[in-house]
């Protein structure tokens, strides 16, 4: 079976590489992203992975990979933010506080699609002004959902998570993995 990495999302591609795991073929959907009027996070991601999956044509020898990474703080949906402004105000909301960092995985073959869904709690210091002037003029924070990038210089805000690290960087390695086998792709370990 030839694996196709259904996102244009680079860290996919490095938390895939740490599976042993190259994709044939990176074929990025380009689908709206708007969440519903009233949807809740849990099924909005969801909603995301599925259609970024369905939105691409599946030969019968390929398996499909797709996923949405979402932060959601209270009742808010944080995709990625549209501007500098935007990024300001998805870290003052998160500073000194707990949220959630959802991400959903679809894998898709001509048989049907299967998919996972994975909830990380994390906490966020209380944030100075230097610290989220410094964080914006570094543009980290660009095409990253919450505005923030955990693996990057974001990691200094977080003391704390509780779930999956390579979920809130973008690809949960062992739902993944789990996934990918089930559809009869397999990696090595690197
Ligand atoms: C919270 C967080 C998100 N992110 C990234 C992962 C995702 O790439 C991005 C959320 O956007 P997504 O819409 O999930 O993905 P994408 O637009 O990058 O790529 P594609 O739709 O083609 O698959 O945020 C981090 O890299 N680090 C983090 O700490």
């Amino acid at each position: 079976m030839k694996l196709i990495l259904g996102s244009a999302s680079p860290r996919r591609r490095e938390l895939l590489a740490q599976l042993g795991l190259e994709p044939h073929e990176v074929r990025p959907a380009d689908i709206d992203e708007t969440p519903l009027k009233g949807e809740r996070a849990r099924d909005y991601v969801s909603r995301m992975a599925r259609e970024k999956a369905m939105a691409l044509n599946v030969a019968p020898d390929e398996v499909i990979l797709s996923a949405d990474t979402t932060v959601t703080a209270g009742r808010r949906i944080l995709g990625k933010p549209e501007d500098e402004k935007e990024a300001a105000e998805f870290l003052w909301l998160l500073s000194g506080r707990r949220h959630h960092v959802l991400t959903a995985v679809a894998v898709r073959t001509a048989a049907g699609l299967r998919e996972r869904l994975v909830d990380t709690v994390v906490k966020f210091k209380p944030l100075s002004n230097a610290e989220v002037n410094g964080y914006l003029g570094s543009g980290e924070w660009r095409g990253k959902a919450g505005g923030y990038a955990i693996q990057g210089r974001g990691g200094a805000f977080v003391p704390w998570i509780q779930g999956s690290f390579t979920a809130v960087v973008g690809l949960p390695l062992a739902e993944t993995a789990a996934l990918l086998a089930s559809a009869g792709i397999d990696g090595e370990p690197t």
